[in-house]
């Protein structure tokens, strides 16, 4: 089995440039069928798991796809198939995000249920509800969801009980060939929310108000492949800052955007962390002696829960009490256990993790639960007595690229080895397990 070995004590210093956002890019690629004519070319795409598997879920439905050189490109001019088999959705619930698309395209749509994973019951009722506003009929049975239309989605008023990001986007990317006017309520606010329109709307959707709570769809009759580049990834960014401040030392952060940062960035100076917003990026400089805080998770611009569990590590080392309130999803706590391994003071009282700190974090034997706790079990690592050997990387090569490359040119004594105790290159591994194959395939047809 894989692992992460770090040693812990090192100070960061230096400097490591963010990807492209993981949770921008899989919708702006699902988005890319919708073009009936043209190619897509989608540039700043992140060497990651959960993209090879957006782009697999593409190819099984005749999609012609590329991925080289952080680029992506889409030929969806042919007739497309309407379904995604299980095996997809079960690896990444965002392969849902086709069925916008292809109801819009094809009147017709069948996906395999996402189902619950480590982090809370994930339905999807809210996109379901989204697509029989506009006049689509809805069937789940057997473990798959259909959907399908006569004729064209009709625009339509829909107000969202919550803001979810997935059936903000599924929705726009549905409403986008919509026949008349599509006017969301309640909508998700993120910035990946933000770049999705902008896509659409460089293929000839008619979107306006993405970013705010009302967002507006004039439906169009076709879109069109188009070139986009994806935004920085904000979570990656923050899960350096962190680092960063985990280990006293001074990093920057180049390519990372404050503005789609701004809790992440009060809650680390409220923590005594110096952040300065610079030209290229974003600069930390982690105290002697880091204050405890609280914080509540919320859909944006609240506290990103997709940063709780690294936070959590950080204010395992503050001095005093801290609360972390999880209020986006109702499981996402499975680290905390992982944690205790490692020496760490903490319990759980309801939707809420009390930390007694400074914890005198030791090295362990830890196994990820999830992507972001797989990050989260390292930067502990990197402040932790002794050595901590982290497994479960399945995780982590979701959303993160190289990780533990990148901390070790930042100066932190970290490895990532095989069962042997070979030394790992993980972005060569996934390139060399996926993208082959279809590489020889595109030759010889
Ligand atoms: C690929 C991607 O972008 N993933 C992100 C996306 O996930 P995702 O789009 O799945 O998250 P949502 O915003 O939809 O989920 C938020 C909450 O709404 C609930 N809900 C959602 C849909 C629905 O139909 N019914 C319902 O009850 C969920 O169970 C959850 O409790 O936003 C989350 C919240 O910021 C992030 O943690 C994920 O990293
Ligand atoms: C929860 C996450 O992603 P997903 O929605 O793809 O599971 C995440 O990025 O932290």
């Amino acid at each position: 089995m894989e692992k992460i070995i770090v040693r812990g004590g090192q100070q960061l210093k230096g400097t490591v440039r963010v990807e492209g956002a993981k949770n921008a890019v899989l919708p702006v690629i699902a988005a890319s069928i919708l073009a009936s004519e043209g190619k897509s070319v989608i540039k700043d795409v992140p060497v990651l798991a959960d993209v090879y598997t957006i782009n697999e879920v593409l190819r099984n439905i005749n999609a012609n796809v590329h991925f080289e050189n952080n680029t992506v490109t889409v030929d969806a001019s042919k007739d497309l198939k309407t379904e995604a088999p299980f095996e997809y959705v079960r690896k990444m619930r965002a392969s849902v995000l086709v069925l916008g698309p292809l109801l819009a395209r094809y009147g017709h749509a069948n996906v395999a249920m996402p189902g619950g994973c480590a982090i809370g019951s994930r339905p999807i009722d809210l996109h379901l509800k989204g697509f029989e506003a506009m006049g689509a009929e809805v069937h789940v049975g057997n473990g798959f969801v259909e959907v399908k239309t006569q004729g064209r989605l009709q625009g339509a008023k829909i107000y969202l009980d919550m803001p979810s990001v997935g059936a903000t986007e599924n929705i726009m990317m549905a409403a986008a060939l919509a026949e008349g006017k599509t006017i969301l309520e309640n909508c998700a606010k993120e910035p990946e929310i933000v770049d999705l329109a902008n896509y659409l709307n460089k293929m000839g959707a008619r979107i306006v108000g993405a970013g705010t709570e009302t967002i507006r769809i004039e439906g169009v009759e076709k879109l069109t492949g188009v070139e986009h580049a994806i935004i920085p990834d904000r979570v990656e960014a923050g899960t350096f800052m962190v680092a960063a401040a985990i280990t006293g030392g001074n990093v920057l952060i180049e390519n990372a955007e404050s503005e789609h940062l701004r809790s992440v960035i009060s809650k680390l100076q409220e923590m005594d962390v110096n952040v300065q917003e610079e030209n290229d990026g974003i600069r930390v400089i982690g105290p002697e002696k880091l204050a405890s805080t609280d914080i509540k998770t919320l859909p944006h611009p609240g506290f990103p829960t997709d940063m709780q569990s690294q936070m959590m590590s950080l204010m395992l080392c503050a001095h005093g009490t801290s609360v972390i309130t999880e209020t986006v999803f109702e499981n996402r706590f499975m680290h905390v256990e992982e944690f205790r391994r490692m020496n760490a003071k903490l319990k759980i009282e309801g939707r809420s993790v009390i930390i007694e700190g400074p914890c005198e974090l030791q090295g362990a034997e830890v196994a990820a639960t999830d992507l972001r706790a797989a990050a989260a079990l390292i930067l502990a690592g990197l402040r932790a007595e002794g050595t901590t050997r982290v497994t479960q990387l399945k995780h982590l090569d979701r959303g993160y690229v190289d990780f533990a490359g990148k901390l070790a040119s930042l100066g932190a004594d970290v490895e990532r080895v095989d069962e042997n105790g070979e030394v790992v290159k993980p972005v060569e591994k996934l390139k060399n397990k996926h993208y082959n194959v279809h590489k020889v395939i595109a030759e010889l047809s």
